[in-house]
């Protein structure tokens, strides 16, 4: 038997009150039939004529922009950014929310993912419900936060940088990003004509004049050459998806806890430009490492952890490093050279951390991409022991999983600490420090 054909429900407007925030950028609300839409551009508590953008008759819920607001909340700014909005750029959640508002909206969600996934209380969690600026990023009031040190530009048929509309492939052209960082705006990536690329990405390093442009050419494409408004070394992806260096050095210097590390073709370094500082910081508040100790530093990328910790256990304790990209481990053994006892092995935390035979540990650094750790990974981190686990989170709804898998064996959370290392985003960062349940 066939399906029915599905109506779509694309364009529909329906007037509604907007309840809740929810994770993903967007607040809930209910049509007068009690269909659940999650409307983006809208703030809880306003009412707001909401468009669908994606969903038919036979969806659980719809997907919605606010295109008119009725009564707006008391939190609504004008958005600074003119290609915030409706069909516009996917990249900012929050634009039209005020920054205070916006550190709300986030520990909201924290809050009710910690409850629904990990059965959580904000007290249970250790957690007194703020969320904080990174240290340090403090603006006068009505100053845009320019805090992306990485932006991916899309390039549009035409040749156009730009950037992604929501849950798009389509390009939405800009003359500038109003939260890149001044040396990614400085480079002007938006005044050129970039044909035949798919994508191009800029990189201004922290604490470094390193500035880097990664080309990604549709297939069969001819690479431009890169005349730029300041000097940058040129990577390209090649089409397996292998980076390679075209001119100047491979790799951008960044600056962290007073170290220098090598980031290498376009590997993960924390976008905003105080979030390294801000995450060793709480990660070693939390951990309080002592001379001596043995740790873990689990997804550690080019060594961010893995050297805050070396330095705090001294020449009698040791570090082990699991990171899965080979570019990173490579990074991430020069960048820690000087430590004799910190080691890095290269594979998937599930894989590596049984073939190291590891079967005690003191201190656990985690720092997983946006999945999370999972149900395996955490039962063998409990079974090593440690004092403490810091995990560091990117997505508070894997971190609420994983902290249920983390209690069902015998670590709980002893404090919590929320910041918002992404502003007008829907993004938000956790540092959770575990111990032993009594
Ligand atoms: C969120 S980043 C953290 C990196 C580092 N802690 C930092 O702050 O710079 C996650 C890292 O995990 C790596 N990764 C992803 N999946 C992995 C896995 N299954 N096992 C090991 N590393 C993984 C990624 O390559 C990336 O470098």
């Amino acid at each position: 038997m066939q399906n029915a054909p599905q109506s779509s429900l694309i364009g529909e407007e329906y007037e509604v009150e907007v309840g809740p925030v929810a994770h993903g950028g967007h607040c809930v609300a209910r049509t007068d039939e009690g269909r659940v839409l999650f409307v983006r551009h809208a703030l809880p508590g306003e009412k707001v004529v909401a468009r669908v953008t994606e969903g038919d008759e036979d969806s659980r819920f719809l997907r919605a922009d606010a295109v008119r607001v009725l009564e707006a909340s008391k939190d609504r700014v004008e958005a600074p950014c003119p290609y915030a909005g409706p069909g516009k750029c996917g990249g900012c959640d929050w634009q039209h929310a005020k920054p205070g508002a916006q550190r709300r909206l986030k520990g909201e969600v924290v809050a009710e993912q910690l409850k629904r996934l990990a059965g959580l209380t904000p007290e249970e969690a250790g957690w007194d419900g703020t969320v904080m600026p990174a240290e340090g990023d403090k603006l006068p009031p009505g100053e845009v936060p320019a805090w992306r040190t990485r932006v991916q530009y899309a390039v549009d048929v035409e040749g156009r940088a730009g950037l992604r509309k929501h849950r798009s492939h389509d390009v939405q052209p800009i003359d500038r990003c109003l939260i890149a960082a001044p040396g990614v705006s400085e480079l002007g990536i938006e005044k050129r004509d970039w044909s035949g690329m798919a994508s191009v990405e800029a990189i201004a390093a922290t604490g470094s004049q390193d500035r880097q442009v990664i080309l990604n050419p549709r297939p069969g494409a001819r690479l431009p050459i890169v005349e730029l408004d300041k000097p940058v070394s040129v990577l390209r992806v090649a089409e397996d998806g292998g980076v390679h260096r075209v001119h100047g050095r491979p790799f951008v210097r960044e600056r962290a806890d007073d170290r220098t590390y090598r980031v290498g073709n376009g590997g993960f370094w924390q976008v905003h430009p105080k979030a390294a500082d801000t995450l060793v910081r709480a990660v070693m508040q939390g951990l309080m490492p002592r001379k001596g100790d043995t740790a873990l530093d689990l997804y550690c990328g080019v060594g961010l952890f893995a050297g805050a910790i070396a330095d705090r256990v001294g020449d009698k304790g040791a570090v082990l490093g699991i990171e899965s990209g080979k570019r990173a481990v490579e990074d991430a053994r020069h960048n820690l050279q000087d430590y004799e006892r910190v080691r890095i092995e290269q594979g998937k935390v599930d894989q590596a951390l049984p073939r190291t035979g590891i079967t005690e540990v003191d201190l656990i650094v985690l720092d997983p991409p946006r999945a999370g750790a999972g149900k395996q990974t955490v039962k063998h981190l409990a079974s090593l022991g440690p004092r403490r686990i810091a995990y560091v989170a990117c997505d508070p709804a894997a971190l609420a999983r994983d902290l249920a898998y983390f209690a069902e064996n015998g670590y709980k959370p002893r404090t919590l600490r929320v910041f918002d290392l992404f502003p007008m985003t829907h993004h938000v960062e956790c540092v959770a420090i575990l111990e032993p349940v009594k």
